[in-house]
């Protein structure tokens, strides 16, 4: 006999995706005419990664980034943030769902003037009733190099610090997914490579998930993954990129 048995299921977990878009379409109408911002995209964003969405203006990068994050509805397809689908979620479930388990960092920086930059790095967790932990805090204020501007306020930071107090704001609650638009769209080249490398030691060495829209290529060479999207739809991927193979490609797509 040669019976073989039935071989047991893999108990290694599958690799689940942290955000995701099944065919994912959003459609803005004003008046008669309609403009489809997204146009059935499908896209999983891998935990551990930084992953960047580039295209042309227009292209649907903030749309696509704004529906993941549950900021916006689609007009037709899921989003799922891990498991949950957002709109399976009332307004009150969105809202903790987001406050609880996404980050956010933009161009504008966000950061609330009266606040010091410890207090607006610790905003979120106070307004959601937790005590930040206080061991994860002082390895993100370490990670941005912030120890030592903690007591001052925004109008008292430079742009590039005032990004990093956004940055450690974003971290500071360990959240499932980081999204982050244009983040360094308002820095020198300096300080934007200063906080390009915070959220690269961000991922790399605190396992953090992280998704930027950018139109610089610099800054999508900091990334693992680009997410090239022209119309509202997916066109092109590329891993491991560098500044100069992100050119290459922007210029094959003639931008
Ligand atoms: N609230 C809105 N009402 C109507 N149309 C909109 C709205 N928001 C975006 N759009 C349109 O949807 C399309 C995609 O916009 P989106 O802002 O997602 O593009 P983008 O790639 O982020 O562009 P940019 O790089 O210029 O920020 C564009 O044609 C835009 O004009």
């Amino acid at each position: 006999m040669n019976h073989t048995a039935p071989r047991e299921e893999s108990v290694s977990p599958k690799i689940t995706a942290t955000a995701r878009a099944e065919r994912a379409s959003k459609i803005y109408r004003s008046g008669e005419a309609a403009v489809k911002a997204l146009d059935d995209v499908t896209i999983d964003i891998p935990a551990g990664r930084l992953t960047a969405i580039m295209g042309p203006s227009g292209a649907g990068k903030s749309t696509l980034m704004h529906c993941l994050a549950g900021l916006d509805t689609l007009t037709s397809g899921k989003v799922f943030i891990g498991d949950v689908e957002l709109g399976s979620l009332s307004d009150s479930q969105l809202t903790l769902l987001r406050r609880e388990r996404i980050g956010f960092i933009f161009q504008a920086f966000n950061l609330l003037p009266t606040l010091s930059a410890l207090e607006n790095i610790v905003l979120p967790a106070a307004l959601s009733g937790r005590k930040p932990d206080q061991g994860w805090l002082d390895t993100v204020v370490e990670t941005v190099r912030l120890g030592d501007r903690l007591s001052h306020r925004p109008s008292e930071l430079s742009g590039g610090q005032q990004q990093r107090v956004a940055v450690a704001r974003a971290l500071a609650s360990k959240p499932q997914i980081i999204f982050a638009d244009e983040p360094t769209g308002n820095l020198d080249s300096r300080s934007s490579g200063e906080v390009l490398g915070f959220l690269r030691r961000a991922v790399t060495e605190l396992e953090q998930t992280i998704v930027m829209v950018t139109h610089d290529p610099v800054a999508a060479g900091h990334a693992d993954t680009i997410v090239f999207l022209a119309d509202g739809r997916i066109v092109d991927t590329m891993d491991d990129p560098t500044a100069q193979k992100v050119l290459d490609r922007l210029k094959a797509f003639g931008e």
